[in-house]
């Protein structure tokens, strides 16, 4: 994930004055930041996704755009606060709609891009040193997600523990924690590292939650919406799970 604001002016009210240094009061400042604020995604997205995406933003408390005609993009791009790109069923008629709008957001409101690809075989611990490296030489903030979600900035390196195995029986929760990454990018633009962060928790708390009351991968996508509706301060301090690794 690129951080390319350069004028915090542009970018939605957030009230955000000070965040304490804990993640979890971090957490619950970014997820009350986001309700308050409520900024615009847009989301070009896979076909699998949109439904969920633009579902898991709406219980955020963000606004989603699953905006991707090339013919719309020029308007409406520079009126988003963050947009998401995801190549998940990418075909090449996407990729001029994909790089219009980049192009659109980098001269206009200087936002922030997220890419997201599809599911992966692997251990997210396995992919630390190529996940530094990437950070490094994009100077991105880049996430790596999995039972423990990883995040750098090529110096930082942090563990966000939230979450429920189940996630992975769900088809495209990958695509909308990586969205609600967006929005809380779009609240504290200046600080991608912690937002991206916080985010993964969030989602996984929400996870955490759902599970009490599902039953399986299709239940737990429902409560999981809910509980990411309904999380509250005291769960979120209480259970925010971030560390440095
Ligand atoms: N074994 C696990 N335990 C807890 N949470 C998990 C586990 N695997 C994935 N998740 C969570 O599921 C969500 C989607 O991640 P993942 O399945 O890695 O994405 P993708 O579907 O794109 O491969 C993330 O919030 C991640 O933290
Ligand atoms: C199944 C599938 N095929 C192409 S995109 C997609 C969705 C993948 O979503 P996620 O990586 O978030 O599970
Ligand atoms: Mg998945």
């Amino acid at each position: 994930m690129e951080d390319k604001t350069q004028n915090p002016q542009e970018q939605p009210s957030t009230n955000i004055t000070e965040i304490s240094e804990s993640w979890p009061r971090r957490a619950w400042a970014h997820l009350e930041s986001v309700r308050r604020a409520s900024p615009l995604i847009q989301c070009i997205t896979n076909f699998v996704s949109m439904d969920l995406v633009a579902n898991v933003l709406l219980a955020a408390g963000a606004s989603p755009a699953m905006i991707h005609s090339i013919q719309e993009i020029p308007d409406f791009a520079p009126k988003t606060h963050a947009l998401y790109v995801n190549v998940g069923t990418l075909t090449p008629d996407w990729l001029p709609r994909m790089k219009t709008a980049g192009r659109t957001c980098r001269h206009s409101l200087m936002l922030t891009d997220l890419f997201q690809g599809v599911d992966s075989m692997h251990d997210s611990a396995d992919a630390v040193e190529a996940a530094k490296s990437l950070a490094q030489v994009t100077g991105s903030v880049v996430a790596v997600s999995g039972a423990v979600d990883i995040v750098t900035d090529g110096q930082r390196l942090v563990g966000a523990r939230n979450g429920v195995a189940m996630l992975q029986k769900i088809t495209a929760t990958g695509c909308s924690v990586t969205a609600l990454i967006a929005a809380f990018v779009a609240i504290d633009p200046l600080r991608p590292f912690e937002a991206t962060a916080t985010a993964l928790s969030v989602f996984g708390l929400a996870a955490e939650i759902g599970m009490e009351m599902a039953k399986g991968p299709a239940s737990l996508r429902m409560h999981l919406i809910d509980a990411l509706y309904g999380l509250d301060r005291d769960i979120v301090h209480r259970r925010t799970n971030i560390s440095h690794m």
